[in-house]
Parts: C-alpha cells; structure tokens; sequence
C-alpha cells in the first residue's frame, strides 16, 4: 500500500555540508586532480598536509606550498602521515599504493576520497558551484562526472547573479535578529518573521539594505510586520512608520 509519505529511492548519497574547519586534511599527490581537491578543502577552512615528492607537483600545488595555504612533507606516503588525521583525500598515479592508503584509512576509521576508485571512497566529490555563502553540488552517484559537470553550469547559470550577496546579507540580519530576539522560545516567531522577509523583499532589496537599514527593520520585528526597503528608509529610527505595510 501506498502511505502518504516520501517514497524511499535508495541507491543514492547522503548530501551534507561537512564543516572541516581547522580539521586536519591529509592531500596525498600533487598533481592535478591534488590541485582541485586542496581548493575545495581550503575553501572550507580546513588545516591541510600535503605529501607528495616534490619534483612532480603541480604548479598550482607548488604554489599553495609556497604561500604556506598548506604544509607540505616532500616524500611519498607513509602509514605515519595518518596520525592525528580526520580526513584523508588521495590523488595519486599508483593504484597499488592508493589501496594501500585507503585500507589504511578504513582500519583507523578515517574518512577517504581515493580518486577515481569509487568503491574506495567513503565519500565522492561533486560538481560545485559557488557564490559567497551558497553552495551547490551536483552529484551523479558515480553515473556521470562530466554530466555533473554540465548540471551544475546550466544550474549557476539559469541563477540571479546577486543571489549570493542577498544570501550574505539575510545572514547578517538573521545574526542580528537572534541579538534582538535571543530567547530559545522565540524560535518560531523569529524563523516565520525571517521567512517572509525572504520570502516578500526582492533579491534586489536584500543586496541594498544597510546595518542601519537592517537595525531599522529589526524594530518591526513582530509576526506578520514586514515593511518594504522602502518603508524602512521611510521610517525614523526610533519612531514606528504608520503607513500600509508590505505585509
Ligand atoms: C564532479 C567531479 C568533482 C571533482 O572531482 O572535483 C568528479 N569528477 C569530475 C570530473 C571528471 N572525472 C572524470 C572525467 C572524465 C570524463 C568521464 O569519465 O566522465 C571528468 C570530466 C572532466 O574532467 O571534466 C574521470 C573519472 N571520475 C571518476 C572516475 C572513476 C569511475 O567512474 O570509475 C573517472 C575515470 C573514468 C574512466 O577512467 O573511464 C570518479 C569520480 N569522479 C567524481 C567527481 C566522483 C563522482 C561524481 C559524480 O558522479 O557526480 C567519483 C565517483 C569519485 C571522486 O573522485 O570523488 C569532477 C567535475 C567537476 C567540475 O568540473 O565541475
Ligand atoms: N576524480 C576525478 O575527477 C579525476 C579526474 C582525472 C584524473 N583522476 C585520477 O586521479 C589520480 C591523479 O590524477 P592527476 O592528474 O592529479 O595525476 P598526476 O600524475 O598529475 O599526479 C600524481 C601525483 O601523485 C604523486 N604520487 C605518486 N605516488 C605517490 C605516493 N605514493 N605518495 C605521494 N604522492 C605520490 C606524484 O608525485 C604526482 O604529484 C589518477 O589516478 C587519475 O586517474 C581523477
């Protein structure tokens, strides 16, 4: 029968936001495909080593190394590279010494992506676009990285191009909301009162509004009391607009 809830599709992945922050990623490789991966750990302020002889590295890893965004051991991998380690990524050219790590890895429990040996990750990367605080990442589950690759491009590009600002400014306005309204109570008041400004401002609104814009509005703050930017700037600081709202 039939229930009235999500059908389960199972054969898929668990998508997450991992929060790697001053977490230790081990890069093993540094060729390439170690170039791509140390952009996407750093990007989500990870503390990262690398191991990979020096004479075949990438330029860009080089480079990384150089501006001391990483730390660098110049030698193949080693078991004792995995101590103190959360995350362990490889990108290396011998499939021998992948398996190596990766049984390695599973022993200790450590979380890996050995590239291009699915059925040795722990995790797949996917296709990501960005723009400021949004992420998007398509995966395919292994079907299709090159179609991944197309999705997330017609995705980021059928996207207004300020998205990623408004989303930077509702995130200072939420702060502030939780300082004006932080009792755990509250908690639904102050999402439906987010929700609508999200929901009724235009992306265009959002990206303008200023700290003293935002202070002004959070003095409307009460349910179904949404005023337009344009209310806002009509309002004193201090004393309420009495005009017709936007919601
Ligand atoms: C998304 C992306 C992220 C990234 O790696 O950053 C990524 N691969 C990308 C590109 C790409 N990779 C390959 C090609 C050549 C064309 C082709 O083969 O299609 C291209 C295209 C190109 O280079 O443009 C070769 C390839 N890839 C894998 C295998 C092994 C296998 O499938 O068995 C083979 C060798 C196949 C062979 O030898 O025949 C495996 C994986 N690659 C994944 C991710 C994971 C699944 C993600 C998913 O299914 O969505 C998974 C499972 C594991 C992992 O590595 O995490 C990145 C695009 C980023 C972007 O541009 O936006
Ligand atoms: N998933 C993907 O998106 C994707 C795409 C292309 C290639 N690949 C695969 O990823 C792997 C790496 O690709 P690449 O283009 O960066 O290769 P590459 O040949 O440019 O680089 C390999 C790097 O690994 C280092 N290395 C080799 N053995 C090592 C060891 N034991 N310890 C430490 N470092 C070692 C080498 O010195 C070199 O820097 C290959 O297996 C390739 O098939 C994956």
């Amino acid at each position: 029968m039939k229930g009235p809830y999500p059908e389960i599709q199972g054969g898929g992945s668990l998508i997450l936001a991992w929060q790697v922050r001053n977490k230790r990623v081990l890069v093993v490789g540094g060729g390439e495909v170690a170039a791509g991966r140390i952009v996407n750990v750093l990007n989500a302020d990870a503390k990262v080593l690398v191991v990979s002889p020096r004479e075949r590295l990438n330029e860009e890893v080089a480079y990384r190394i150089e501006q001391k965004q990483v730390d660098y051991i110049d030698r193949k991998f080693e078991p004792s590279d995995l101590d103190g380690v959360d995350m362990v990524l490889t990108a290396v050219d011998d499939p021998e010494a992948s398996t190596q790590i990766y049984k390695l890895c599973h022993e200790k429990k450590i979380p890996a992506n050995i590239a291009d040996v699915p059925p040795e990750c722990d995790f797949y990367f996917g296709s990501v676009h960005r723009d400021g605080p949004l992420q998007i990442m398509v995966s395919t589950n292994g079907n299709g990285p090159k179609m991944a690759n197309i999705v997330r491009r017609q995705i980021a590009a059928s996207l207004p191009n300020n998205i990623g600002a408004a989303i930077q400014k509702i995130g200072v306005l939420r702060r502030k909301l939780r300082k004006v309204a932080p009792l755990q109570e509250e908690g639904p008041k102050r999402m439906q009162w987010m929700s609508k400004v999200c929901e009724s401002w235009p992306l265009d609104d959002i990206c303008d509004m200023t700290e003293e814009d935002m202070e002004v509005l959070l003095g409307y703050y009460r349910p179904n009391c949404i005023p337009s930017l344009e209310e806002v700037r009509l309002s004193e600081p201090s004393g309420a607009y009495n005009g017709p709202f936007l919601i």
